[in-house]
């Protein structure tokens, strides 16, 4: 455990080797319009695996690229699938924040050009997984919680490992790269603590390089 402030006194731990969490770093206040500009263009949706199952939380994108999953499999695609548009362009404060959070973890070059966008209501779930979509795998990942607190899962290098878990709350930031890049994550919301102007909604910003 490495505990150290940044010079404007935000706490920053290095949970594990290369996964560093930035308590309170921003909040659901400063960042909801840019996310409802978003919507507005792109809304949330549910998307199916491979197999055809629903995934259980709603999600778009913004910025060059959007993750999305699809019959065929997962991949980036530069249209919303939806609308056949491209997707809204990346708001300048998501960029500006997931450039801070990764300098202040020391990833000096962090490019982001693709943010997914999860939304979970309380119950909800993610599978323990890896992001292993993005052909750079030198960049980091920002994952930016908003709204309800959610309990992340770190699972390591192995999905069957006992999880690390690790509750998180509006304005969390975690950044995670070079020998964590690979872990694999997940994300719970059964004990969740509601947000006080979004309620029982949790919103996750995954900003990536791909
Ligand atoms: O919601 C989170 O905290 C994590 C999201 C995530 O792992 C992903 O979008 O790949
Ligand atoms: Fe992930």
């Amino acid at each position: 455990m490495n505990d150290l402030f940044s010079p404007n006194s935000q706490l920053i731990e290095e949970i594990q080797k290369d996964i560093y969490l930035l308590r309170n770093f921003t909040s659901y206040e400063s960042l909801i319009d840019e996310v409802k500009a978003v919507t507005a263009q792109a809304p949330f949706r549910f998307m199916h695996t491979p197999g055809g199952k629903k995934l259980n939380i709603s999600m778009t994108n913004c910025g060059d690229l959007g993750w999305i999953s699809e019959p065929t499999g997962y991949r980036y695609a530069a249209k919303d699938p939806s609308s056949k548009r491209p997707w809204p362009a990346m708001p300048q404060p998501f960029k500006q924040l997931a450039l801070t959070a990764a300098r202040h973890a020391n990833f000096k070059n962090f490019q982001p050009n693709a943010c997914l966008i999860n939304h979970y209501k309380q119950g909800r779930v993610l599978t323990a997984h890896q992001d292993k979509n993005e052909p750079d795998l030198s960049q980091p990942i920002v994952s930016v919680s908003l709204g309800m607190s959610a309990r992340f899962q770190i699972y390591g290098d192995a999905r069957n490992n006992k999880p690390l878990e690790i509750e998180l709350y509006d304005g969390d930031v975690m950044v995670w790269g070079r020998s964590a890049r690979l872990i694999y994550h997940g994300v719970k919301t059964k004990h969740s603590i509601p947000h006080p102007n979004l309620g029982a909604h949790r919103i996750n910003l995954t900003l990536r390089k791909v």
